[in-house]
């Protein structure tokens, strides 16, 4: 952790951040197009990346660069700092730069931190728009030696072997559920589900799809369990919710050439899927089209929380 100084990074924030929100209550990191979730916040202060030192800057599109400070929630307001953007390994960025904004969070003094994400849906049953509640998550990275967690402890008092069987927290995941019934969402807006992590940045041929699949994952991405463990080393609660913005698994699988020519032949119409491909602009207008399901989602769970330690 040398090439990273907290008490500098932590010096330039509070320089441009007022004492009131300096410690925020709440993290919340913004999947792909989802940026939109810091217009929840009032009072609110924009910290550049460019301004932080350790900080890197995201280059992917529908990610920003900037931290925002505010107090969200009706009241007065539960103070959070929010990353518009966030940091993918794929791009280039080392894994202890990937999870460096969630550390500062912690130094902050986040306690909670919500981490959303834009996903494809393995299991079929998975409407594009569908919000996941995560509840565990398969890491093949961390499997393969890809762990953000290898080498030297950032702290010596966090654990050497961190546990990650309750990664997601029960009591926040129930406080979305509450909050959807607040909202009166129907109820397959939501879902319960396992998120895989792949690097990316390709997405998933058909077959490595079933393989996530059988494996056991709902939905498959490329960022969060880095931030997830980062997190729950440094001692935080951890929500993540994942958008579904396509479908990676098709229900009946791809029709085979053989069959099309076949329909081909017979002068039939080929009935079924032939072939799909997703783009990051299409994740980008589900992003869009659904932000504000989830911006109001994270709102009330806001809401919900009780005072720490209460
Ligand atoms: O940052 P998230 O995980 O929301 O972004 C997803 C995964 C890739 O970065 C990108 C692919 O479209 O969207
Ligand atoms: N790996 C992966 N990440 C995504 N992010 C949004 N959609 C997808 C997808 O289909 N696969």
């Amino acid at each position: 952790m040398a090439e990273f100084d907290f008490t500098a990074t932590l010096q330039a924030i509070n320089d441009q951040v007022p004492p009131a929100l300096q410690h925020p209550r709440v993290g919340i990191i913004c999947g792909s197009g989802l940026s939109g979730l810091a217009t929840s916040l009032r009072d609110t202060v924009f910290v550049s990346y460019d301004s932080i030192p350790g900080f890197a800057k995201s280059t992917v599109a529908g990610h920003k660069s900037s931290l925002a400070f505010g107090l969200m929630g009706t009241g007065d307001g539960v103070p959070v700092v929010a990353m518009l953007g966030r940091f993918h390994p794929y791009e280039g960025h080392k894994l202890s730069s990937v999870v460096y904004p969630v550390r500062v969070m912690a130094k902050m003094g986040v306690k909670d931190i919500f981490i959303t994400n834009a996903a494809g849906a393995l299991n079929p049953s998975l409407a594009v728009g569908t919000i996941v509640v995560v509840q565990d998550h398969i890491a093949l990275p961390n499997l393969t030696g890809m762990n953000p967690l290898l080498g030297p402890q950032t702290d010596p008092s966090h654990p050497r072997f961190l546990p990650l069987s309750d990664s997601y927290s029960r009591r926040l995941r129930k406080l979305v559920f509450h909050a959807a019934h607040s909202l009166s969402l129907p109820r397959d807006a939501l879902a319960e589900g396992t998120y895989a992590w792949v690097s990316g940045p390709t997405y998933e041929t058909p077959a490595e799809g079933r393989l996530l699949r059988a494996a056991g994952a709902d939905v498959v991405g490329m960022s969060t369990v880095p931030e997830v463990l980062a997190a729950r080393e440094e001692g935080m609660d951890v929500l993540v919710l994942s958008l579904v913005t396509n479908a990676v698994v098709i229900p009946g699988g791809y029709k085979s050439v053989r069959e099309e020519v076949e329909a081909e032949i017979a002068g039939k119409p080929i009935v079924g899927v032939v072939d799909e491909t997703i783009s990051h602009e299409e994740v980008l207008a589900v992003g869009s089209l659904k932000g504000d399901v989830m911006k109001s989602l994270v709102e009330k769970v806001a809401d919900l929380l009780h005072p720490v330690g209460v």
